[in-house]
């Protein structure tokens, strides 16, 4: 017994100082780079930490500083939205490595240098951790080299000015339909959850361009929704809806496991059956039509994508004549989601800063006015308007949204050679193979010294919870020479891999924007227990529950893969004259 005591004590302290030996070793490695460098017991990508960092994070924040800093408020994946670029001015440097007994982690907010590794050959995406994507087969997400370019050439077919106009009518067209529904709903035009919905108007805007199926608002009905058809497969937008609401679910159960005689189970199950089935249908038939719908100048996003995948993937240097029927299934759907959370959840803080700076609402709407004229909304267009107002207000109010709110937190690469780059002052550095490397937008976004802070006394932005919001201010896009400012943050990604679907989103943005203030008006709603307490002067109510909200934008902000608003802000949606 005690041999066995003794043997395991010895094997553990074997392990111990071969892991302290390679922390060390690790170190001397990320030293190498010649940014300031620090010991950090984690690594952002381990799974362990990340399945464990949300519940335990906050606990180890309570030891002391010296214990944690500067690696824990880098190695809390989810709270660097919230933290911002503070990390990087604790340690005075927009650049530095992190090394742990697991490998090094270079972080950056430095957009130079971001830019070199989004660009560089000899840095790419780790895919490998990407693969619970692979609902069908393998993506365009999830592959790299020459497979990721068959991918993106089918993918980025799909992107051009006939699709934009497309996004643009649907848009328009989606959001009449949610004003609408927003008016005869029995809350008479409040809107409790505003991301609930707007979650729904891109999946909706989506669904019209990808797949040429539009849904309709009226149609989502409880009751619709549980009832099959006659041949038991349920209708498409359904088994749609279901999909992309439990995606999360499909992505970590085998397939097997959605079988078991379990409701909820099943019921995804079988969405994702007729869903495939339906994917595999269209692409089945705009194999068998392709010659009249090449012919076509507009085709759905699921066309080009089919049609190019098919046909098209092997054109240059892919070893593939065509891609498998599986990838292009995958293709699609990737496409789906990529644009799915990230364009809702920006759509969502677009309607509540609205809402919380009315100001700003009555330029746009002054712009709108200016822009569009008395045309009805079906004589507007992408190509005539979209231009003017996206280098007008609304575009600038946009711009301001993504910097401050941008879904996306991070990128991730990894170098798989020694890479050079060059930072800011001209200095050369070499960043060892093998080493992480985390391009983060938050912290770029907040640089304070790129993106002056509005004008108040720390004491009211303590009082307003250092919230976001307080630094919201669209006029700083309106006098900036052009490009600038766009270098030094990039909601849409650097480089190659950067998104194919930036111009979709920001027009169907736009659009939305503007088919919501043409007529009306978002405001935030003052509820009687708030009049009372202020004796009922409506405007010292109204200001208080804009502070309230301003504090709702930092506290009730959360980060699971996308930065997305949790909490509730009811507004409402009245006639433009009544501000
Ligand atoms: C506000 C909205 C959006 C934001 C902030 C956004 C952001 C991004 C970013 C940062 C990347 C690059 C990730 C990386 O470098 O690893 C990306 C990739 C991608 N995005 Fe978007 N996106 C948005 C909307 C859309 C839309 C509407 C679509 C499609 C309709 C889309 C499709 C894609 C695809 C397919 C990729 C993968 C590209 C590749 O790996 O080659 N995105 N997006």
């Amino acid at each position: 017994m005690l041999y066995l005591a003794l043997s395991a004590t010895t094997v553990i302290a074997i392990l111990v100082v071969h892991r302290l030996f390679t922390w060390q070793r690790n170190f001397g490695v990320a030293k190498s780079a010649g940014f300031p460098t620090f010991y950090s017991p984690v690594h952002t990508q381990e799974i362990w930490w990340l399945a464990i960092q949300g519940w335990i994070g906050p606990y180890i924040e309570r030891l002391p500083r010296t214990w944690t800093r500067p690696w824990l408020p880098f190695a809390r994946l989810w709270r660097l939205w919230h933290v911002g670029h503070e990390p990087f001015s604790e340690v005075g440097s927009d650049t530095l490595l992190l090394a742990s007994p697991s490998g090094n982690t270079l972080w950056t907010c430095d957009a130079m240098i971001a830019k070199q590794l989004y660009s560089s050959p000899t840095v790419q995406t780790p895919v490998e951790s990407l693969k619970f994507l692979n609902i069908w087969g393998p993506s365009i997400s999830t592959v790299e080299g020459q497979e990721w370019r068959a991918h993106r050439r089918a993918v980025t077919n799909g992107f051009n000015s006939f699709t934009y106009e497309m996004a643009w009518e649907e848009a328009v067209f989606q959001t009449i339909g949610l004003v609408e529904s927003w008016k005869n709903d029995e809350n008479n035009s409040m809107v409790s959850n505003v991301q609930h919905w707007t979650l729904r108007h891109a999946l909706h805007v989506l669904s019209g361009v990808l797949f040429n199926q539009r849904i309709m608002w009226q149609t989502e009905s409880r009751k619709e929704m549980n009832q099959p058809r006659g041949n038991d497969r349920q209708s498409f937008s359904n088994a749609l809806i279901t999909v992309v609401s439990r995606v999360g679910l499909i992505m970590v159960t085998p397939r097997i496991l959605l079988r078991l005689p379990v409701k909820g189970l099943q019921q995804v199950g079988q969405a994702l059956a007729d869903l495939t089935f339906y994917l595999e249908s269209m692409r089945a038939s705009t194999v068998k039509e392709s010659e009249i719908i090449m012919a076509q100048s507009r085709k759905s996003l699921l066309e080009s994508i089919v049609l190019a995948g098919e046909f098209d993937a092997g054109n240059s240097d892919s070893p593939h004549n065509s891609l498998p029927k599986d990838s292009i299934l995958g293709d699609i759907f990737v496409t789906l989601l990529a644009g799915h959370d990230t364009t809702g959840n920006t759509l969502a803080f677009t309607i509540l800063l609205l809402a919380v700076y009315p100001e700003h609402q009555e330029s746009i709407q002054a712009e709108l006015d200016e822009i569009l004229g008395d045309r009805a909304s079906d004589q507007w267009s992408c190509e005539k308007d979209y231009p003017s107002l996206e280098q007008g207000i609304t575009g600038a109010f946009l711009k301001e949204v993504l910097r401050l709110y941008c879904p996306i937190e991070f990128g991730i690469r990894h170098t798989v050679a020694p890479t050079q780059i060059t930072d800011s002052s001209g200095k050369q550095h070499t960043i060892p193979s093998n080493t992480t490397c985390v391009m983060n937008l938050s912290a770029a976004s907040q640089n304070p010294s790129i993106w002056p802070r509005s004008n108040i006394s720390d004491d009211s932005r303590r009082k307003l919870h250092n919230s976001h919001a307080i630094d919201f201010n669209p006029k700083r896009w309106l006098n900036e020479v052009k490009g600038t400012k766009h270098q030094m943050f990039w909601p849409f990604g650097k480089g190659y891999r950067k998104c194919p679907g930036r111009r979709f989103a920001q027009v169907s943005i736009m659009a939305t924007i503007a088919t919501l203030l043409k007529n009306h008006s978002i405001r935030l709603v003052v509820d009687e227990k708030t009049i009372l307490a202020h004796g009922g002067n409506a405007d010292q109510a109204h200001m208080a529950t804009r502070e309230k909200t301003i504090c709702q934008l930092e506290d009730e902000v959360e980060v699971y893969l996308n930065v997305s608003m949790k909490g509730s802000v009811p507004v409402e949606i009245v006639p433009r004259t009544q501000f």
